[in-house]
């Protein structure tokens, strides 16, 4: 990635939150402003919701094919959460850093915690509150496209998700969409300016002083 023309090392940005914070709003409209963002693409044996497009939200397999992916190794973390499973698909992930993209990801605690352990340099890790817990469950039966009991069972997940807030690099409260994008967005700009993942600057600084 050429940042200013210097090479740039492209960064893993993880933002969790609990159910209903606003994670999957704020990536979908940090990925509109981002060109050199992409989506890591989770796979999950969760039930598709309305309105979630196959590939675009999760890749969407059976338990068996689940399975198959963690004993090939083809997941680069992967958890339990709700019942379900979800992971993260090492190739995409791997492509795009090589060629000097940025990662977004939408992962639980647990997936951030493996994540830190194999490449911490890499990761940048952004924890969204709501600003209430009112609010947190205006928002999830707002969304209106979980049954009642799923509802219930991710408000009380909440307190759980939320308990590991102090193990992230940021933390922001997610009152406004589009100043939480703003937060969001100054996070990612200054990480890319952070001096050892501006892989170039070497040369870049020695051509300049070999100039003056
Ligand atoms: N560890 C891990 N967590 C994931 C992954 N994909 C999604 N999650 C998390 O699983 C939880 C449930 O996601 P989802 O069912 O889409 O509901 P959401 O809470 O409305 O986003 C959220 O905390 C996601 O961040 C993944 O690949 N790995
Ligand atoms: N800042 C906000 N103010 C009001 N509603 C919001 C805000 N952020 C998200 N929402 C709404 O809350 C609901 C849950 O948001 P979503 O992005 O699906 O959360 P998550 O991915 O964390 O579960 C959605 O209906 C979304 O439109």
């Amino acid at each position: 990635m050429s940042f200013h023309g210097i090479e740039r090392r492209g960064l893993m940005l993880v933002l969790s939150s609990p159910s209903g914070a606003g994670k999957t709003t704020i990536s979908r409209r940090l990925l509109e402003h981002e060109d050199a963002l992409e989506m890591s693409v989770s796979v999950t044996t969760r039930p598709r919701r309305p309105g979630e497009v196959e590939g675009r939200d999760y890749w969407f397999v059976s338990p068996a094919d689940f399975n198959i992916m963690v004993n090939e190794r083809k997941l680069l973390e992967w958890a339990k959460v709700f019942g379900n499973h979800y992971g993260t698909p090492k190739g995409p992930v791997a492509d795009a850093l090589a060629r000097g993209r940025d990662v977004l990801f939408d992962i639980d605690w647990q997936g951030t915690q493996q994540l830190a352990e194999h490449a911490r340099d890499d990761l940048v890790s952004i924890f969204i509150l709501p600003p209430s817990t009112r609010e947190l469950e205006r928002r999830l039966r707002q969304r209106a496209q979980d049954p009642e009991d799923v509802v219930a069972a991710r408000m009380a997940k909440a307190s759980d998700e939320i308990s590991h807030w102090a193990e992230y690099d940021y933390v922001v409260l997610n009152e406004d969409v589009d100043s939480t994008l703003a937060q969001v967005r100054a996070i990612l700009h200054a990480e890319r300016l952070k001096r050892r993942r501006q892989t170039g600057l070497g040369d870049f600084v020695k051509r300049l002083r070999d100039g003056v």
